[in-house]
């Protein structure tokens, strides 16, 4: 898709609101695709995964007991968080901390389906997301794992991203330099996942959200892909 075409695209113009809310399992793609999906629509970006990562720093960080849903809903509400919605940029503060590559570390991979189940820390994450929606006028890619059902269900345009459980170990395997064994990957992303289906629903598209199945394209087909949709999506409505 040319980017041309794309600048042709009436939803595009300035001011009208343009959220494409985005969602998957763990090594689809969501943040990478997702952030050049932005630059090329020229949006805002929010990766709502870093949110429930910060927050998971902060609460082993501060010695907050993960299993004590109260202290981690309150944990939830003091985070002074603070998280770059530009796709050319990555920054996640935490108390003014930089966190950006701390958060990505396996042990916070391990530990934030325990904070992403808490449900009340949950309500306040996604009050914030929201918050940042508004504040860039509706116009921004939004990912996460309930971006299409429960964050922003009227954005418009609404996609699942998925890849096979394959694909997706692959991915991380190579993202994370060949660092990870077979187990230690697993537990990361399967049984992850496994965790974080208890509480949202990101395996099966619900109704009015699209698929993309990324499993036998590689990065550039998929953001090809995925702008295809756009614009099917904006010009059907
Ligand atoms: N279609 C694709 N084909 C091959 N690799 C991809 C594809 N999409 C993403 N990747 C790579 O896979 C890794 C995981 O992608 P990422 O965007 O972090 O996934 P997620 O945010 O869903 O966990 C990254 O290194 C990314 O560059
Ligand atoms: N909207 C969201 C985003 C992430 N989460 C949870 C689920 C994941 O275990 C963590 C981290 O998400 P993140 O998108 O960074 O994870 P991956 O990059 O897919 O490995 O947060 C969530 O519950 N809801």
């Amino acid at each position: 898709m040319t980017q041309e075409l794309l600048d042709t695209l009436p939803a595009l113009r300035l001011g009208r609101p343009l959220v494409v809310a985005i969602d998957g399992p763990s090594g689809s793609g969501k943040s990478s695709v997702s952030k050049e999906v932005a630059r090329r629509l020229r949006l805002a970006y929010l990766d709502t995964g870093a949110m429930y990562r910060a927050l998971t720093w902060h609460c082993v960080t501060n010695g907050i007991d993960l299993e004590d849903a109260a202290s981690v809903e309150q944990a939830s509400r003091d985070l002074v968080l603070e998280l770059s919605t530009s796709p050319n940029e990555e920054y996640v503060r935490v108390d003014g901390v930089d966190v950006t590559d701390a958060i990505r570390e396996p042990a916070i991979s391990s530990a934030v389906s325990a904070v992403a189940t808490t449900l009340g820390a949950r309500t306040e994450l996604i009050r914030r997301q929201r918050a940042l929606i508004e504040k860039h006028h509706r116009r921004m890619v939004v990912e996460g794992r309930d971006i299409t059902t429960v964050v922003a269900p009227g954005a418009e345009v609404r996609m699942l991203l998925t890849a096979s459980e394959e694909a997706r170990l692959r991915r991380r395997g190579i993202q994370l330099g060949g660092t990870q064994n077979a187990e230690q990957l697993a537990a990361q992303v399967t049984h992850r996942d496994a965790k974080d289906s208890t509480v949202v629903n990101f395996t099966q598209a619900a109704s009015g959200v699209v698929t993309l199945d990324s499993s036998d394209l590689d990065f550039d087909q998929t953001v090809a892909a995925a702008l295809v949709i756009v614009t099917k999506v904006l010009n059907r409505d």
